[in-house]
């Protein structure tokens, strides 16, 4: 049974100035506790996705369903981790994940000890009094990913998390996130531009394409990856497979959308 669903879902944007027609004929389920991704080319309409899911965007139309009813309606339903942490800086670790339970006037008590519990599987318990300066990029993105599970969202976004960090340090964050989500059956939409990050956290895969952005294809990851770490996913065979399938895929879109520049530059528009 589907516990996200976009039907139909159309965005435009308008300005006085100019006007983008950004996501079209966008239809797709997400089934609880699946992780799935969107890849595809720069403005095909990835962001818009995450920003009219989380309800910052009412779509232009079509709709957009969570659990069957319309997601503006569901209250801290949504978890979003994005490239920057913007943790505070004049707050303590343990200060800024309890933010959120603190606006929203959760038992305090409770949510200091889930924060606590939180902080140590992902290996921050010695750090909760401590400052965002002292910590590295790394550490500062799991205390973002605390601070987004301590609301306990019914659906988390991931846009581009791991795309300001060193490589290895990416690589060991793939696992930690997945592990965790893992655990606590997260229903995920990552967004990001890395094939091999898609496929190694990833139950399905969908592939955009731009002017306007539409889902051009969908693959489904194999099961044995799908069982993986995401480290372990890149040394399988079948990862190499999917990998040269995909980029197969985002090399044509590229082609198709250079050429549509070229045709309607030639045309005059
Ligand atoms: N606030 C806005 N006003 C006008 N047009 C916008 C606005 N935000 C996005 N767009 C346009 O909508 C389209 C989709 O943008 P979006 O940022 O969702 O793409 P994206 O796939 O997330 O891109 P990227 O990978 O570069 O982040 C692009 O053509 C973009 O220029």
């Amino acid at each position: 049974m589907s516990f996200l669903t976009l039907d139909q879902v159309e965005h435009h944007y308008f300005s006085k100035e100019s006007y983008t027609k950004a996501l079209a004929n966008i239809s797709f389920s997400v089934k609880e506790g699946e992780f799935i991704a969107l890849l595809g080319p720069s403005g095909c309409g990835k962001s818009t996705i995450l920003s009219i899911i989380a309800g910052i965007m009412k779509q232009t139309a079509g709709n957009v369903l969570l659990q069957q009813r319309p997601i503006s309606d569901s209250e801290m339903a949504i978890g979003y981790m994005l490239q920057q942490d913007y943790l505070f800086p004049w707050k303590t670790i343990l200060d800024n994940v309890l933010l959120g339970p603190k606006i929203s006037k959760n038992k305090t008590e409770e949510a200091k000890e889930t924060a606590l519990e939180l902080l140590k599987e992902v290996g921050l318990s010695d750090v909760t009094n401590a400052y965002p300066a002292s910590l590295s990029g790394g550490m500062r993105q799991r205390v973002a990913l605390v601070r987004t599970l301590i609301n306990n969202p019914k659906i988390l976004l991931l846009d581009e998390p791991f795309s300001a960090l060193d490589y290895q340090t990416k690589l060991k964050l793939e696992d930690l996130v997945s592990q965790l989500l893992k655990m606590y059956h997260k229903t995920t939409v990552l967004v990001t531009h890395d094939i091999g990050e898609a496929i190694a956290m990833s139950d399905r895969i969908f592939i955009m394409d731009t002017n306007p952005g539409t889902i051009s294809k969908v693959f489904e990851v194999p099961i044995e990856l799908r069982n993986e770490e995401p480290f372990l996913v890149r040394r399988h065979p079948k990862y190499h497979i999917i990998f040269e399938k995909i980029w197969k895929e985002l090399d044509k879109e590229e082609i198709v959308t250079t050429e549509s520049k070229v045709v309607s530059k030639e045309n005059g528009d």
